[in-house]
């Protein structure tokens, strides 16, 4: 899937990821008016909203982006209704010909993640029939439980050509409270964890040099992102802070490796939202915002020669 992500990213010149991230107090007046008449103030009616909102930006983007993020919790949130409402982005997704990255940073000892693994990129067999509980092609992963947490994973990654992203150094403001601590060795955390990354990437890697084993790596660090890049130069970096938190093209440009490859920018509130920025219908507003977006990354990427096509 690593290869196929690629793949998507030069034909659509696009290493864009949208973010799906629907907060309901934001969607559309007359989408949330609509789903209250329907189902009343009810889970229901949220779910149902959500699920609108969200094809109505996949329409809006899929031809100008090769990924989306759906984040669970927004989801979550609105109990079963609201998972439905996430399964539904991933399958409606999935059926445009998107890549679809769930954010779920999952990671627990080795026999739940084993579990977390079969959920979110596997399957589950029921007597002699297989299922998948919430398909995706990619999953979000959190690290600190240690190697067994993530290896758990390896399974779906190399029998059913899936991927991940270890979470190296997040975007938020106090990430470096656990993950910039030093260690014995000098090191920082956050470096330690690149390199069971790196070690992993040796193993297994695409036709165009990247590993289906991928790292976050928030763009409102872009000392960290460089050194980061370097440090790991196998592993795709999934790079969200772009936007609403902040970090802008000149941030996230030394994620790219030379060529202009191996990085996908996340951004969420700024796409799915951009309507309430730029006034007028929702969908027509994200789409503006994507291209917008998408030339800001490829005239910085040229402007330093490392714009791919
Ligand atoms: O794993 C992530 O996607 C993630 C890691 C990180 O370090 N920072 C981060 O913001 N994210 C996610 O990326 C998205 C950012 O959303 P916006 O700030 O609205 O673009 C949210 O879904 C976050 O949960």
């Amino acid at each position: 899937m690593i290869d196929q992500l690629i793949e998507a990213i030069i034909q659509k010149k696009s290493p864009i990821v949208v973010g799906l991230d629907p907060r309901f107090n934001q969607i559309p007046q007359a989408i949330k008016e609509k789903c209250l008449a329907e189902y009343g103030e009810t889970l229901e009616a949220v779910a149902a909203a959500i699920k609108i909102f969200n094809r109505g930006i996949i329409d809006a983007v899929a031809d100008e982006v090769p990924a989306v993020k759906p984040q669970v919790a927004f989801y979550e949130q609105y109990g079963l209704p609201g998972m439905a409402a996430y399964l539904d982005a991933c399958q409606y997704a999935a059926s445009k010909g998107l890549v679809v990255i769930a954010d779920v940073k999952r990671g627990d000892i080795g026999s739940t993640s084993k579990a977390y693994a079969k959920a979110h990129l596997g399957q589950v067999q029921v007597g002699n029939k297989n299922y998948q509980g919430f398909p995706a092609d990619f999953a979000t992963i959190n690290p600190y439980l240690g190697d067994d947490c993530m290896k758990e994973f390896e399974a779906e990654i190399v029998q059913e050509d899936k991927g991940i992203f270890i979470l190296v150094k997040t975007s938020n403001p106090t990430s470096g409270q656990l993950q910039d601590l030093v260690m014995a060795d000098g090191k920082h955390l956050y470096e330690k964890t690149a390199e069971i990354v790196a070690g992993w990437n040796d193993k297994i890697c695409g036709k165009f040099g990247y590993s289906p084993v991928g790292a976050v790596v928030g763009a409102t660090y872009p000392e960290e992102l460089s050194a980061l890049r370097a440090q790991m130069p196998k592993a795709m970096l999934l790079v969200p802070g772009y936007g609403a938190q902040g970090g802008g093209a000149k941030d996230v440009i030394n994620a790219f490796d030379t060529k202009g490859l191996g990085a996908i920018v996340n951004n969420s509130r700024g796409i799915i939202f951009a309507y309430e920025k730029i006034g007028g219908d929702y969908q027509e507003a994200a789409r503006k915002a994507v291209i917008a977006m998408k030339q800001d990354i490829n005239d910085t990427l040229s402007s330093v020669g490392k714009q791919y096509w």
